[in-house]
């Protein structure tokens, strides 16, 4: 069977940046995209980053009993959600994936998929260089959202509190303050993997 190795981390932790070069590393690598309703940044594209869609559609994959997982957050700009759905994406017999998700969405696919099938990928960055990331990243919008990152950054330390974590399972934690390393070392852990 193949397994659905599970990228999480605060926000601004580097997920996005190690998931697109892991991608490269593991070619055969599917990927899984999750959806939300929540705007479009720049650079993303939609079904890449993930399917940009609405509270129309969520409700329908709900209705259809497709829904594998979902999250809503009220943020300062209203509440977004974001959903893994069962669209036809995932098949564990013929194939690996790589997700980018949070501890709630990691443990509603443990859940679903079976523990066995599901390796966490814990990444961490210190408070403090991880918002000075956050804010340069931001900066670098042509419309800044400085309150958004201030929610999500107060938000993070509680969704992804020590009790949290434990419950969840997390036991290994990659830090990613050399990009290079981080890599590596997620890369090891990988192949350590029996997968397909
Ligand atoms: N090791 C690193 N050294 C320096 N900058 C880094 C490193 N890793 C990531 N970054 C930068 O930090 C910023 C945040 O990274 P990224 O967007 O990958 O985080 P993320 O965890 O996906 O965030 P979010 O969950 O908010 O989407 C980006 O500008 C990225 O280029
Ligand atoms: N734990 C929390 N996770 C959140 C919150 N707001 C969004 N998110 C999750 O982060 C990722 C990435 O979001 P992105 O908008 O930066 O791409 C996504 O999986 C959301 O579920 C929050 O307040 N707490």
């Amino acid at each position: 069977m193949g397994k659905i190795f599970y990228l999480m981390g605060k926000s601004s932790s580097g997920k996005d940046t190690i998931y697109k070069e892991l991608l490269q590393g593991f070619p055969k690598m599917k990927r899984i995209v999750l959806y939300t309703t929540r705007p479009r940044r720049e650079g993303e594209c939609d079904g890449v980053e993930y399917f940009f869609t609405d509270e129309e559609k969520l409700q329908q994959f709900r209705k259809q009993g497709q829904l594998i997982e979902e999250r809503s957050y009220h943020t300062q700009y209203g509440v977004w959600s974001y959903f893994t759905a069962d669209d036809g994406q995932i098949n564990l017999r013929q194939e690996d994936y790589l997700v980018i998700g949070t501890l709630e969405s990691y443990r509603a696919m443990k859940e679903y998929f079976g523990a066995e099938s599901l390796v966490p990928l814990y990444i961490e960055v210190e408070d403090g260089l991880r918002l000075t990331r956050a804010l340069e990243r931001e900066k670098r919008q042509s419309q800044p959202r400085y309150d958004e990152l201030c929610r999500r950054f107060l938000a993070d330390s509680k969704d992804f509190s020590e009790e949290n974590l434990r419950a969840a399972g997390i036991e290994k934690r990659f830090q990613n303050v050399d990009l290079e390393e981080c890599i590596e070392a997620i890369e090891r852990e990988i192949r350590g993997c029996d997968f397909l």
